[in-house]
């Protein structure tokens, strides 16, 4: 039996290769990961731990939706474990208004880190494959720190990657080569390389998209949706299935195992806002991924990790996932 290759060994291996990976990456990963670990240890306690529901304080985020106990757990979790460490100047979340700078009294790093610390945070309480994702952007050179040297396309990406707590703890990761997947083994407490270089199809006979927002849709959604629900006996020849968690996570993990489109396009629910996904901590960091996995990932007008970002915040239109099945959708809108 070939011998197991821990997440510190493959990173330490990388970043022999060709510098792939620079040490203070390396460490960084490692410390992403672990928070992960710790992160998926209360998921698993659930009740038991007192991690379910609403926060006690019953408050809410910049983006207006009522914070999960979990959301906040496993944002301090990140804060906690990334502040002190040396490879970070900053970060951000989904669930803070601003950036947390590191405190003076621990050594600044030269990166910068984005999360989504929960996503899917409407399927904690029902048991339901939720997850972290996580974006690494490089400092820009110069004194400081500020919220505009987040503001970097997702092509500027150095390291991205998720990590979902389903029945197996799986991180996945990209620097920039290929996409690798860990499991978490619980036993030894380290998470185990089990697949390299994922790969997902070109095509695919699966789509994921919130149905009961249809009559809300844009035409050319309706249109590609439409396509696929004729079959056989539509345009497209074939039968399609449909898959839709509400996590991302793990509704992108099965398209990097099986193939398959997701879509979460901009609807007329909220005309004014560009879509529900964030871009910079969920759409960026699982663009690449898809992206190196050989998919794609487009706003259906524009490549997604093209777009320079305004705002923390800022929501994006996304559809992503098997390349020629993206492509398609995207022909059926008017480019930028
Ligand atoms: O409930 P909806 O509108 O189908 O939305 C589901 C989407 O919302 C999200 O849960 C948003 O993530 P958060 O839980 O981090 O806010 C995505 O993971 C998912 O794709
Ligand atoms: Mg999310
Ligand atoms: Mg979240």
């Amino acid at each position: 039996m070939s011998p197991k290759i821990s997440l510190t060994r493959y990173l330490v291996e990388e970043q022999r290769k060709d510098g792939a990976i620079p040490a203070q990456l390396r460490l960084l990963l490692e410390v992403v990961a672990r928070a992960c670990k710790s992160i998926s240890l209360a998921v698993n306690k659930g009740a038991l731990g007192g991690v379910l529901g609403v926060s006690e304080a019953s408050s809410e985020n910049i983006q207006g939706e009522i914070q999960k106990k979990l959301d906040i757990i496993a944002n301090d979790v990140l804060i906690e474990a990334n502040e002190w460490g040396g490879h970070l100047a900053a970060m951000a979340s989904e669930e803070m208004e601003g950036i947390h700078v590191v405190p003076n009294r621990y050594p600044q790093g030269e990166y910068l880190l984005l999360f989504d610390p929960l996503d899917g945070s409407s399927n904690i309480d029902v048991n339901v494959s939720i997850g972290t994702i996580f974006s690494v952007l490089k400092k820009p050179e110069g004194a400081g720190v500020s919220e505009q040297d987040f503001l970097q396309a997702g092509a500027k990406q150095v390291a991205a990657g998720y990590c979902i707590y389903g029945p197996q703890t799986t991180l996945v990761l990209t620097v920039g080569n290929g996409v690798s997947l860990f499991t978490l083994d619980r036993e030894q407490g380290s998470f185990v390389l089990t697949q390299r270089d994922l790969s997902i199809p070109e095509d695919t006979k699966e789509f994921a998209i919130n149905m009961s927002n249809m009559r809300h849709w844009d035409e050319p959604v309706k249109r590609y949706i439409d396509e696929c629900l004729q079959g056989k006996e539509g345009p497209r020849g074939k039968d399609f299935n449909m898959r839709w968690i509400a996590s991302m996570v793990a509704d992108v993990h099965r398209i990097l195992t099986r193939g398959g489109v997701f879509l979460y396009p901009w609807d007329k629910r909220e005309p004014n806002k560009p879509g529900k996904l964030r871009l910079m901590y969920e759409a960026n960091p699982m663009g690449w991924i898809v992206e190196q996995a050989g998919g794609a990932a487009s706003t259906g007008r524009e490549r997604i990790l093209d777009l320079q970002p305004k705002q923390l915040h800022e929501r994006v239109s996304v559809i992503l996932g098997s390349k020629n099945e993206v492509e398609r959708a995207a022909s059926y809108f008017t480019p930028v």
